[in-house]
């Protein structure tokens, strides 16, 4: 018999944006309501590069978090060319920073002062292995002459391999995987490499882009693949493999920005993240699976405790609204378009409550 109710431990997010501003006052709470902890991610503008930002970040982030909440943004760093093995130390040694972020420069939203040449910070490598900080990675290429859709595959054979054949003990994130090549290499390697899975690279695949026209809201990066490769993540998310993980890459951008010429990269899916994880384990038939994906192997890659509480989800069609308001002003700066956008989704989040109480 299919269940109709399941409790499991409290979630976190391992890779979210929160941005700033009203757009971070208005995404905190739909994320604190579920997720316990978050890894924040830095490309703000100007992006996460010293240790007072950072701290300075986290501050903003929690006068968001509606009283009564518990939870916890876990910050990062944005690693630069000339970033200092200091601000790493210091960062690691005061509990300030969870993890330090690469971003190929260029290869995403906010990246443009991201790193141009890895081998420039092979220094901050050495650092990051030796005091233990993981290291998570946006991972593409940004090569020209490299087909948008293979930028994930050419990055692991071209800079990923090599990095942790040089750097085999620094624990590093492969995140928001798309490919069937990434879910193999990541299976394949130590255990110090992990990666996370999106809740949109499990549902869509590269048509959504396309379906009756250009897409934005379908818009990522990684975009999304083939549906071979979507088959293979929702495989991996499945598999009871502790390398996979829940980080939604919840990415906000206003209507306005979505609605142009040029439209930005990133889905959000902060309302509905754990509902649309939980549709995909049931029709995968796992749904048992979905406690240690989204609240265990997190917490054991990241040596951390797990959480104390428990949520509940209820199998009860939810309609997801077509808009995420951010005020009342009537023009395309005022909401954000969220995934799953006008469907129905399966499960829905019920209550929170202490681990040991059975509902
Ligand atoms: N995933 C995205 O398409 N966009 C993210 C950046 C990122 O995670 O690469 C964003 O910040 O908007
Ligand atoms: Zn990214
Ligand atoms: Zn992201």
């Amino acid at each position: 018999m299919s269940k109709e109710r399941i409790t499991l431990r409290q979630p976190d997010d391992w890779h979210l944006h929160l941005r700033d501003g009203d757009i971070l006052n208005a995404v905190v709470p739909p994320t604190a309501k579920v997720f316990r902890r978050a890894v924040v991610m830095p490309n703000l503008q100007p992006p996460i590069t010293s240790l007072q930002a950072a701290i300075d970040y986290k501050q903003r982030i929690m006068n968001a978090i509606p009283t009564e909440v518990a939870f916890t943004p876990l910050m990062t760093v944005y690693l630069t060319d000339d970033i200092s093995s200091e601000v790493l130390r210091e960062g690691h040694k005061e509990g300030v920073l969870m993890a330090a972020k690469l971003y190929p420069a260029n290869s995403t939203t906010n990246s443009s002062g991201g790193v141009t040449d890895i081998k420039n910070i092979y220094s901050i490598f050495e650092t990051m292995e030796e005091i233990g900080l993981p290291l998570l990675i946006h991972g593409e290429v940004t090569d020209q002459d490299v087909d948008i859709f293979d930028r994930e595959s050419v990055f692991i054979e071209r800079y990923l391999d090599p990095l942790l054949t040089k750097f085999p003990d620094i624990r590093t994130v492969l995140e928001h995987i798309t490919t069937d090549d990434a879910v193999q290499y990541v299976q394949a390697s130590n255990a110090k490499l992990a990666a996370t899975i999106t809740p949109h690279h499990l549902h869509i695949n590269r048509n959504a882009i396309f379906q009756d026209g250009l897409r934005s809201d379908f818009f990522c990066l990684p975009v999304a693949k083939r549906e071979r490769h979507r088959i293979a993540l929702r495989r991996a998310a499945i598999s009871g493999e502790p390398c996979f993980f829940l980080g939604t890459d919840s990415a906000p951008h206003l209507r306005e920005s979505k609605e142009s010429a040029c439209g930005c990269a990133g889905i959000f899916n902060a309302i509905n993240a754990i509902e649309s994880y939980a549709q995909v384990f049931d029709e995968e038939g796992a749904i048992e699976r979905l406690e240690a994906f989204a609240s265990e192997f997190g917490p054991a890659f990241y040596k951390l405790p797990l959480n104390e509480n428990s949520i509940t989800l209820v199998k009860k069609a939810i309609k997801i609204p077509s808009r995420f308001e951010l005020n009342n002003a009537d023009d395309l700066s005022n909401y954000i378009v969220p995934f799953h956008a006008g469907e129905t989704l399966n499960w829905s989040f019920e209550s929170i409550q202490p681990f040991s109480q059975k509902v």
